[in-house]
């Protein structure tokens, strides 16, 4: 029996068993048999040298967002709006069928958009082009969930639950649970808060489903089954998702504002051009890039390019700033003046681990002594073992 028979014969048992306190550990475990089948559909099969297939883009720019949806909905219509790259755009399924980037410029900064085949239910199992296009979803900051407006509105679900059968996780933030494997003494099991959704019997059983006989465990939250399955898996991916419901012009004005109601929703037309720019603004925001200028000394700041960091990935402090600018400048840095919106007042004094906001002005201030010509000092240091000789013949040091 194939992996896909096997987890769709462990959901048909799911399916079927009752949920209740007595079931609760039984349909646990199940959960786990699932989520380890999974992880064994997602290795790349043997003698593959994955991916190929035009769908390998260099990443580019200061961030990447990917546009997923059904085929037709008009991502294609979207990415060549959005870039000025055209894509080609038709009425028939599957128009697109490999990954055509375009870049946005907003903001002063670049970002990276993804055009993708469109993926149908079972994608995650292999069917379509869904497992290249759910690997580049993967290794994006951010996700454009494009909906056709006119379309059944299930559609949402069934592309969330295909993401989620790879392990991506949209619109969530990881567990607040901490795991650690160890190579003896048995399991430790703490928690920091009230436990509802899972006790300490289903946690041992679906550590006992994964073969962990030793590990640290301690729940911060009250977390679910889930949750802790995808802690032990460990190879989640939390991604950001906006709903994009696209072809609003075909629709009535009242599903129209009931759509835009929906959480994490924007509602545009590609065909009136409608609400676009609202939609960038809205991408921007949830890329949380933070643009920061350089000001050197006694001169105006540097506003014609920023140095783009970003929250989420790589961290935006004094420190992350200065390892962006040079390798070196973390060592020579005697302290930061920053102006804008992370300052207390103008300029503050900062150390490494302040953290920068967007559009914030910095002023990396160095270490005297290498501002006054590193290069010299260490030449009359490397001549100190000489001087001292010298020394030592005229009066010696050690009577
Ligand atoms: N009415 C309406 N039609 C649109 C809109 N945007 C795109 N379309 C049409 O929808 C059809 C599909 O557009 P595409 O851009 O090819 O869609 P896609 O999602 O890239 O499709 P695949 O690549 O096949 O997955 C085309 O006929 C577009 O002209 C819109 O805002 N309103
Ligand atoms: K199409
Ligand atoms: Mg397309």
């Amino acid at each position: 029996m194939g992996i896909i028979e096997r987890i769709k014969e462990i959901e048909a048992e799911m399916a079927r068993t009752q949920k209740n306190k007595a079931t609760e550990y039984h349909l646990g475990q199940l959960k786990a048999k699932i989520a380890k089948l999974r992880t064994q559909l997602l290795e790349p099969p043997k003698g593959s040298s994955g991916g190929g297939d035009g769908f390998e883009v260099t990443k580019y720019g200061h961030g990447r967002v990917a546009l997923i949806g059904f085929p037709s909905v008009g991502k294609s219509t979207l990415l060549t709006m959005l870039t000025g790259t055209h894509s080609e755009a038709a009425s028939y399924e599957f128009t697109t069928l490999t990954c055509i980037p375009g870049v946005i410029r907003y903001n002063d900064t670049k970002i990276q958009l993804l055009d993708l085949p469109g993926i149908i239910e079972g994608a995650s199992e292999g069917k379509g082009r869904g497992r290249q296009v759910i690997a580049v979803a993967k290794s994006s900051d951010l996700v454009l969930m494009v909906l056709d407006a006119s379309k059944s509105e299930g559609h949402r679900q069934i592309l969330t639950k295909e993401l989620e059968a790879v392990g991506l996780r949209l619109n969530k933030r990881p567990p607040q649970i901490y795991f650690k494997k160890k190579k003896t003494g048995g399991i430790s099991f703490n928690t920091t808060a009230p436990l509802t959704r899972i006790d300490e019997k289903l946690c041992y059983q679906i550590l006992h489903e994964y073969k962990i006989h030793n590990a640290e465990v301690l729940f911060r939250e009250d977390a679910t089954v889930d949750d802790f399955i995808d802690v032990i898996e460990g190879n989640r991916k939390y991604i950001k998702c906006v709903y994009v419901y696209n072809k609003i012009d075909v629709v009535g004005i009242d599903d129209v504002d009931r759509l835009a109601r929906q959480p994490n929703s924007i509602v545009i037309s590609c065909n009136l051009k409608l609400n676009l720019d609202r939609l960038l603004a809205r991408m921007w925001e949830e890329m949380g890039l933070v643009r920061v200028y350089t000001k050197p000394q006694g001169q105006q700041p540097d506003f014609d390019e920023p140095f783009v960091l970003s929250a989420d990935r790589g961290g935006c402090t004094v420190e992350d700033f200065c390892n962006h600018v040079h390798k070196t400048l973390v060592k020579d840095m005697k302290y930061a003046l920053v102006w804008g919106r992370s300052a207390r007042h103008y300029p503050q004094h900062c150390g490494l681990s302040h953290r920068l906001e967007d559009e914030d002005v910095v002023q990396i201030v160095k270490k005297k002594e290498r501002e006054e010509g590193g290069r010299g000092r260490f030449k009359t240091h490397s001549n100190a073992p000489a001087r001292i000789a010298d020394r030592e013949k005229k009066a010696p040091l050690k009577q």
